[in-house]
């Protein structure tokens, strides 16, 4: 069968969303839409999710206003279709969270992991650097970090996809900085701003097989 035409869409309360919306219309076969209501997130012709990098406690409070906390829960822990989270997007997926806002703020949850949210420090600590991303191939990924968080544990189930060395070898903490659990994807950095699309390339298959998969269980 040949690959499906995927239709993805993209958080966009806050934070990059654009940017993403515009790396996805880069790539064959794909349509993004802006999802902004829990009838957008509910849409039965979305095939994937996309939650941005931004603030992970306005994304959050403005979530919740909008009403749009109970639907994206249910995509994220149903594992259904897929859904990637780009650093504060990442944060949201985590099961837990350290240095979370004081007084709260909402997780999604569903992805089997413990994020340090501002593990690198404030805004000043921004960086960027070339990681080696083995699934993508051998030419290293160019990974921007924006207060960028870091997956300090995970269950066994989480598969890591990059990570970064230890700051100090008998540091107790990994600093994981993309890892899949089936049809979850998280990030701590942006793959959304720079020219290079690799990393949404494999998303999209992800989404893709997904889909197949659902046609094929569909049909039998
Ligand atoms: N660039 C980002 O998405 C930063 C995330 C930020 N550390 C937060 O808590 O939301």
């Amino acid at each position: 069968m040949a690959s499906p035409a995927v239709k993805i869409g993209v958080l966009a309360l806050q934070g990059a969303f654009i940017e993403h919306i515009h790396v996805l219309g880069r790539i064959e076969n794909v349509t993004a839409v802006q999802i902004r209501t829990p009838a957008e997130v509910n849409d039965p012709t979305l095939d994937a999710l996309i939650i941005p990098g931004g603030e992970s406690t306005t994304m959050g409070l403005v979530a919740e206003r909008s009403g749009i906390v109970e639907p994206l829960r249910l995509w994220a822990h149903q594992g259904v279709k897929p859904v990637w989270g780009t650093c504060a997007g990442m944060i949201l997926l985590a099961n837990s969270a350290l240095q979370m806002k004081i007084g709260g703020q909402p997780l999604l949850g569903g992805l089997d992991v413990c994020v340090d949210r501002n593990h690198f420090g404030a805004q000043l600590q921004s960086f960027e650097m070339p990681v080696s991303i083995p699934v993508l191939g051998e030419e290293p990924f160019q990974a921007v970090f924006i207060r960028a968080p870091v997956i300090v544990s995970h269950k066994p189930n989480v598969t890591v996809i990059a990570k970064l060395e230890k700051k100090n070898a008998d540091d107790e903490h990994e600093r994981i900085i993309a890892a899949r659990q089936s049809n979850l994807l998280a990030t701590a950095f942006h793959p959304e701003l720079t020219g290079d699309s690799r990393f949404h390339r494999y998303f999209v298959e992800m989404v893709r097989t997904s889909k197949l998969a659902r046609q094929q269980t569909a049909s039998s």
